[in-house]
């Protein structure tokens, strides 16, 4: 009552209250809100409320948006009152740490670190990302051909060595960042830990609270992982080698003979935290897009051929490169539309408000946290005719309110919505960009995708619709679908772009001191991380037919990946739950575990996960392999 009243003192004469669903006192409408796609059903309070409108969660206030216009007048133009982000009861330090610059409060560590981040991937975005999107995307086409079924590990091994190499030169960190970055996705989503929906549950001390245990033994790892990794880099500038990195751009400038240079971008340990960050946001969020990608194309083939059309045109045959982006606009407009269609983070990151304010007529309290619902932002209707459709010619077809000339540089993502509002927008933009145009032209360019025929009835299997995973960064949940590499000599190519790239990598990593193993034995504790959604569907039968039951050397224990660490009983390894990794069930339940080899063989036919495919009708001349896929 007393909450209420003040709350009602504090609105100014002629000034209303945001409409909003009825709740219960404290709680409110928590009870109403599904732990899945919990999204839908704020954006159902939207239809029914108007464009914004707020409830009351446990004392807070919460405002939800679901329109472009009304949040960019109220977090863009209004930046200087909304621009704080709301304290997270699982990561009660968030605001103040200085560990995670998208979680800062509004706080001059805020201020450096962001403009530190901005600096190195301008830096980085100027020698266009160092070629490491390419490089990676290169090894992926091939493994994806070698197995498809094992998309998920392949894209999260796609996106967190392209990361890991931007921020620190090497994807020897690949795997733990994986493992570590999960872990706090986890900590600071509502549906990710009780705390975080029960805010009180925070001040249950840490001897009781499995919660703050779990989250204190992450982040030691995780520490200890960016502080190694930072001495890692510093080693290699110190004997003259060290591929360009984040991390590598500001030790170089700490080197300036010109003071002022040397200092101007704060100390070493802020820096580590702030390519931490950059890392981490990274590995968890491009995978979204790349997994909706494939969905897509499983529901909308004929979009598919067009795109093919549009790549074998523009290049002749060959995989399109991020110079050949300028000619693609309906790949860019693909990569796009995937992101409007299946928003990545599909209720957004939230601000906070600081200062009490009237927008409209409508009271915004201080301290509200506002949220830009990115999946009702791109359901509006009047911007996105036919929301519900995979539609990509909406951003390069004259009629759509999305059109915008010239094509060679529209459509692009800068300023899109699903980027975020005002001070606090996303600073990944030049990544993303280039790591899905990248994926997705390639993938096009590489393989027909489909759904499978069930050999039995001859039938399609079907394929979710849109099940996604329930964390912040939405994933759609595992399906089955088929890859096949559309002719026999882009297999060829593909092999080859992954020798290359290899070759280059082993070159470069030659005598890289690193001790991954140190981390890795430490993954046993936190075993695994689960995403509940997808459970039902991880169980995926032993793909027993894959040849090869031991490594290349026929040792069945080596060590395999980026690590090199065995999964045994008592270090179980890198079990990575993830929905992403749900795909790898006993086979794969470690990507360090037993390596397994996926041939093709001489007929023509792909052997793994015990079916036999043709290669775009064509029988293939040339036995092929992946070597040592899992190792390197
Ligand atoms: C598909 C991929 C991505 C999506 C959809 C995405 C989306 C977002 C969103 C919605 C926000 C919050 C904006 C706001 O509060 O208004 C954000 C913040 C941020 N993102 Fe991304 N992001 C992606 C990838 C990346 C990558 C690869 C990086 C790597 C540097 C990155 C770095 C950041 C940073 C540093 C912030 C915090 C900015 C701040 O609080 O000042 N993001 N992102």
């Amino acid at each position: 009552v007393h909450r209420y009243l003040s709350y009602k003192n504090r609105i100014p004469p002629g000034a209303k209250p945001l409409p909003g669903p009825w709740g219960l006192p404290y709680i409110g409408r928590v009870h109403d809100i599904p732990e899945e796609a919990s999204w839908m059903k704020f954006y159902e309070w939207n239809k029914e409320f108007g464009p914004i409108y707020q409830m009351e969660m446990f004392g807070t206030t919460h405002v939800w948006i679901s329109s472009e216009q009304v949040a960019h007048e109220i977090l863009a133009k209004r930046a200087a009152i909304n621009s704080d982000r709301p304290t997270i009861p699982n990561l009660p330090d968030n605001r103040t740490s200085g560990d995670y610059l998208a979680l800062l409060g509004r706080t001059e560590t805020w201020k450096r670190q962001r403009k530190l981040c901005n600096h190195l991937m301008h830096t980085s975005a100027l020698a266009s990302l160092h070629q490491y999107p390419t490089r990676e995307r290169d090894r992926f086409l091939y493994l994806m051909a070698s197995d498809p079924s094992k998309y998920l590990e392949w894209i999260e091994q796609f996106t967190s060595r392209t990361v890991s190499r931007l921020s620190w030169g090497t994807a020897k960190p690949a795997q733990i960042l994986r493992h570590t970055t999960f872990g706090l996705l986890q900590t600071i989503s509502p549906s990710g830990a009780l705390p975080n929906v029960i805010s009180f549950l925070q001040h249950v001390p840490k001897a009781l609270s499995p919660w703050k245990k779990k989250e204190a033994a992450r982040h030691e790892l995780e520490d200890r992982l960016f502080r190694a990794n930072v001495s890692f880099v510093e080693r290699s500038l110190e004997s003259g080698r060290g591929e360009e990195s984040f991390i590598g751009t500001f030790l170089k400038s700490k080197q300036s003979p010109d003071e002022k240079e040397a200092t101007k971008w704060g100390d070493k340990t802020e820096a580590m935290h702030t390519v931490g960050l950059m890392a981490i946001a990274g590995a968890l969020t491009i995978g979204s897009p790349i997994q909706s990608f494939i969905l897509a194309m499983c529901h909308y083939p004929d979009v598919q051929k067009t795109l093919q059309k549009e790549i074998d045109e523009v290049c002749g045959g060959r995989c399109p490169q991020w110079e050949d982006r300028e000619k693609l606009p309906m790949l860019r407009a693909v990569v796009k539309e995937v992101i409007r269609w299946r928003p990545p983070v599909p209720t957004g990151i939230p601000h906070a408000s600081e200062k009490d304010d009237v927008w409209n007529g409508y009271f915004i309290p201080a301290g509200a946290t506002i949220h830009a619902l990115e999946w009702g932002i791109t359901r509006d209707e009047n911007t996105y005719p036919n929301p519900e459709e995979f539609l990509p010619s909406r951003w390069i077809s004259p009629g759509y309110p999305t059109y915008r000339e010239p094509l060679t540089q529209y459509p692009n993502l800068n300023g899109f919505s699903q980027f975020g509002f005002g001070r606090r927008t996303c600073q990944g933009v030049p990544i993303v960009e280039q790591d899905l145009f990248l994926s997705m032209g390639g993938m096009a360019w590489a393989f027909t995708i489909q759904k499978k025929i069930d050999p039995q009835t001859g039938k399609e299997i079907p394929v979710h619709w849109n099940d996604y995973t329930p964390l912040l960064i939405a994933k759609p949940c595992r399906f089955e679908f088929d890859a096949i590499p559309r002719t026999e000599t882009r297999m060829e190519e593909m092999r080859e772009m992954f020798e290359k790239a290899k070759e280059e990598e082993e070159e470069h990593d030659a005598d890289l001191e690193m001790d991954i193993a140190q981390f890795e034995k430490d993954l046993g504790k936190e075993k695994i991380y689960r995403d509940r959604t997808c459970e039902q569907e991880v169980r995926q039968k032993q793909d027993s037919t894959t040849s090869g039951s031991g490594s290349e050397d026929g040792t069945a224990s080596e060590s395999a990946s980026e690590g090199g660490s065995e999964s045994t009983e008592d270090s179980p390894g890198l079990e990575f739950r993830d929905s992403s990794s749900e795909a790898d069930t006993d086979d794969m339940a470690s990507p360090l575990g037993s390596p397994k080899m996926t041939r093709f063989p001489l007929d023509g036919s792909i052997m793994g996960g015990g079916k036999q495919r043709m290669i775009g009708g064509e029988p293939l001349v040339q036995g092929l392999e992946v070597p040592g896929a899992w190792r390197w």
